[in-house]
């Protein structure tokens, strides 16, 4: 990214300390008494926990950025959603591997983050159901929204669905886009290697002229075909095709014109042998061989390693879609919109950690004392703090006390019949891009005038 207004901070490569193994702990054994729950409602051992709030999980949007100030860069609004379309793909990357739960937030703990050339700050505005908002800002664009995750547990699988919609803005095209991120499921429960898959349809609209991008994220299917997979088409308000984007949310984004993609499956049709049986078939050709990832063992419990070049039958109970078979279409005339960064060489020992998420935690110089982060920011909360230096029981009693302190803070204020609570930098309207009801952001968070914070932690 390039070196942007905000000052740069020193880089960590690593955690303070690694992650302490699951290999002991049965995740089925904690879970089984929760089918059909809201996982939110649950107290889950420390031990399932990653050392993040889920306020910093969604700064974890912002890494690839830089696509948004692409985005404004371009003249043309069909160009402007392609690069928009690349940067909603590229926001979930960070999740492939991820298996640690984020903590949740406590009410009114706030997160900012300052890179490059934007900065961003999110709060907690609703502890039941959670709540989390954010906004960011740059010259170029806002972005912000409002998640508020589902999270059910199917006994086999996690699902969650991530409510909530986010919005784009351009001040310079006087645009705004909207979308709502997709589900996404934690497979093998009960027995194997947990794996994570998104899947759905997003459809991002420019609510100033129409344009639409429908992605579909597809599921992993049989023979894992199709894991990872994301692709749809850029049409204009007349819905006509303009253009294809096609890749992986764990590895690229490219793009082509329609005409070339409608071109490159007409060449297919001419030629059947080339064809890989599926029904809108692609030739054989046009496939290259990508280098598949190795999915890294994040927790026991595998009860076999599936051979790279056989697809592991699905319907299998516990198996890991491991080879990916990760055959690319190679169209034409295509460009690259986005690539993911590789993930750490010692990531397996820092929760599958992205270079982005290792400096979440980390304090930048213009934070330290004098204090000017504000005080019920995640960098501050010790339970956190303790997982991140591997201490499990300290992690686990600061955990209990701040959820206590929570709920005694609660107590006193239905007590008091000042239970009016209200988020300091969020404030429920109408989103005038939406027109639907979400937290937008009230301003003044940047100017540090931190005093009558409420102590959280
Ligand atoms: C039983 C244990 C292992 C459960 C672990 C659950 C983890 C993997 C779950 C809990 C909360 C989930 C997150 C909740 C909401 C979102 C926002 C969405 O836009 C992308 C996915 C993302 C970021 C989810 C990723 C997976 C997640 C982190």
């Amino acid at each position: 990214m390039a070196e942007g207004d905000y000052a740069k901070h020193v880089e960590r490569t690593e955690l303070p300390a690694p992650m302490i193994s699951r290999k002991e702990v049965s995740i089925w054994a904690i879970l089984k008494n929760c089918i059909g729950k809201d996982l939110s409602k649950i107290t889950m051992p420390v031990m399932l926990n990653e050392p993040l709030s889920f306020l910093q999980r969604l700064c974890e949007y912002m890494e690839y950025a830089q696509l948004l100030t692409e985005a404004a860069r371009q003249e043309c609004p069909a160009d402007r959603m392609k690069y928009v379309a690349a940067f909603a793909v590229s926001a979930l990357a960070s999740n492939w591997e991820r298996l640690g739960k984020p903590f949740n937030p406590l009410l009114g703990e706030t997160y900012e983050l300052q890179r490059g050339d934007y900065r961003i700050v999110c709060e907690q505005v609703s502890h039941h159901p959670p709540v989390s908002a954010f906004h960011a800002e740059s010259k170029d664009f806002k972005f912000h929204g409002t998640i508020s995750p589902k999270i059910k547990f199917w006994g086999k699988s996690v699902e969650v669905n991530p409510k909530g919609t986010v919005t784009v803005e351009f001040p310079k095209w006087n645009e705004s886009y909207s979308w709502t991120n997709v589900n996404c499921c934690v497979h093998n429960i009960i027995v194997g290697r947990l794996w994570i898959e998104q899947y759905g349809k997003m459809e991002i609209t420019n609510h100033a002229t129409g344009h639409v991008a429908s992605l579909t994220f597809k599921s992993a299917g049989s023979g894992a075909k199709n894991l990872h997979r994301v692709e749809g088409f850029v049409k204009d308000a007349s819905e006509t095709n303009l253009y294809f984007l096609y890749g992986k949310w764990t590895e690229f984004i490219k793009c082509c014109s329609a005409e070339s993609y409608v071109q490159f499956l007409k060449q297919g049709t001419r030629k059947n042998d080339d064809y890989d049986g599926s029904p809108n078939g692609t030739p054989k050709k046009m496939f290259s061989k990508l280098n598949s990832f190795k999915l890294n063992s994040f927790r026991s419990l595998s009860i076999q390693d599936v051979s790279s070049d056989s697809y592991p039958p699905m319907e299998q109970e516990g198996d890991i879609p491991k080879s990916d078979s990760a055959y690319s279409l190679d169209i034409p005339d295509s460009t690259t919109l986005w690539s993911c960064k590789p993930r750490p060489s010692n990531c397996n020992e820092y929760y599958q950690f992205t270079h982005f998420a290792l400096q979440l935690n980390a304090m930048d110089s213009n934070m330290k004392p004098p204090l000017t982060l504000c005080p019920t920011d995640s960098r501050l909360r010790p339970d956190i703090l303790h997982l991140e230096e591997g201490n499990l029981d300290g992690a686990s009693k600061e955990k209990t006390r701040l959820e206590e302190k929570q709920r005694h803070t609660r107590k006193q204020r239905k007590s008091t019949n000042s239970d009016d609570w209200s988020p300091r930098w969020f404030k429920y309207a109408t989103n005038p891009h939406t027109k639907t009801d979400d937290w937008l952001y009230s301003g003044g968070y940047w100017d540090r005038k931190y005093d009558n914070t409420d102590t959280i932690f």
